[in-house]
């Protein structure tokens, strides 16, 4: 394999590291794929390699995956043992906020940083690990092309009013504006039902990306129309550590009245409320599903009860619904929340099929269901390589 062919992607998270491995001379077609989670906790190790070789699983020490540098450093090691052959001619990044500007993935220059460290503070739990990402793969791979893909861009498409936020029109023009966020799974996602559903696609669809991270996205044509994370990705839906859509008075209450800096504000709404504040047990859906305690079940009551909210006022947005489509790893592997999502919604046109919805098969509505509920592993990693190929291969 030569240089240029060989595409490596990086997805990093608050506390995870994403990692694929593309041949991008025929394809992308993926060659390995996987994760280092809980970095900075306990580390586990996971990678696949399709048919080429048999999975790799393993705990981490500390050290090994201390930080998003180690967790790259130890990925870097696997993949090498693996594919020693192999060179990145590309290395293409999720980038989490890519303000007004950014509206295609791009090839990172020292201006591009520039300006990717100053939206830093707008995705405080993840921008920081991107840039990380990028100077690591900088480093470990000087001779590489290094490309951002952005969350922001695919809702860059979204009309003006679901644009704004109902402030002095100064601070529009200052870039406080409802960007959406997870455009790379969503993107991917109307990629996939343009292949296997393209009615579907055309019509009007909301797309639930349901992870440790939670939005919903409306789509019209396969385009973005109103989403429910709004300038950060702290609005919407609650999450695993993350508030979701919270009166901004209670800033001001903890502020004042709490004595709370603005800075332990933000820590408090970004990595200790969402379903870890409210089950006071944990971030994890699997683990809230198992615990059964009261405070495990009113977390995750509310997780349903705002995706549902936000299902009504999507459906209102787009003027009806054509197909919900769940994705992310609770929306893809959770029949329980998928259920209850969907329980008495017939009024909106779905009609969930439960054998089919336990067998997590791709369609999970019934077949007289007016409006199509659907299961779509999402692929943010694929996304990334298919862009990485595209600007590699353009004329310098
Ligand atoms: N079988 C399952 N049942 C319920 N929840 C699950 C299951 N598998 C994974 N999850 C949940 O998916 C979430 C992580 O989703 P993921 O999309 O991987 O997160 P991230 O936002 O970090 O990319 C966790 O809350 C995890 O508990
Ligand atoms: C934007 C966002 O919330 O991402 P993640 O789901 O990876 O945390
Ligand atoms: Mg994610």
């Amino acid at each position: 394999m030569t240089t240029r062919t060989v595409a490596l992607t990086l997805n990093a998270g608050s506390s995870s590291l994403k990692f694929g491995l593309f041949d991008i001379a025929a394809g992308p077609v993926e060659m390995a794929s996987g994760l280092v989670e809980s970095i900075g906790g306990q580390p586990r190790l996971r990678a696949e390699f399709g048919a080429a070789a048999a999975p790799v699983t393993r705990d981490l020490t500390g050290a090994e995956a201390a930080d998003h540098h180690g967790a790259l450093a130890t990925a870097l090691d696997v993949l090498r043992a693996q594919f020693p052959e192999a060179r990145a001619g590309v290395v293409g990044h999720r980038v989490v906020h890519g303000g007004p500007g950014f509206t295609e993935p791009v090839e990172i220059t020292p201006s591009v940083m520039a300006e990717l460290r100053r939206l830093s503070p707008f995705a405080p739990i993840h921008q920081p690990h991107n840039l990380a990402g990028i100077e690591a793969a900088q480093a470990a791979f000087p001779e590489a092309m290094q490309v951002a893909c952005f969350d922001t861009a695919f809702h860059r498409s979204h009309p003006k009013v679901n644009d704004v936020f109902a402030l002095p029109r100064e601070y529009y023009d200052k870039g406080v504006r409802r960007y959406g966020f997870h455009g790379l799974s969503y993107d991917y996602i109307s990629g996939e039902l343009a292949r296997i559903a393209p009615l579907i696609h055309d019509g009007r669809v909301i797309v639930a990306h349901l992870g440790n991270g939670a939005s919903m996205c409306g789509m019209v044509g396969g385009r973005s129309i109103a989403s429910t994370m709004g300038f950060t990705a702290l609005d919407g839906l609650p999450m695993g550590t993350r508030t979701g859509q919270i009166d901004p008075g209670v800033i001001f209450y903890l502020v004042q009245q709490e004595g709370l800096s603005i800075d332990e504000v933000r820590q408090l709404f970004y990595t200790k409320s969402g379903l870890l504040g409210l089950s006071g047990l944990s971030n994890d859906m699997r683990t809230l599903e198992a615990a059964g305690t009261v405070e495990a079940n009113e977390a995750i009551d509310y997780f349903v009860f705002r995706i549902r909210r936000e299902l009504g006022g999507l459906a209102a947005a787009l003027g009806g619904l054509d197909a919900l489509v769940f994705c992310g790893g609770i929306g893809e592997n959770s029949r329980l929340i998928r259920e209850r999502v969907c329980e008495d919604m017939a009024w909106i046109g779905l009609e969930l099929d439960r054998e089919r919805n336990t067998r997590n098969d791709t369609v999970i509505s019934t077949d007289m269901s007016r409006a199509r509920i659907m299961v779509v592993p999402t692929n943010e990693e694929l996304v990334i390589a298919r862009a990485a190929r595209r600007l590699s291969a353009a004329p310098a």
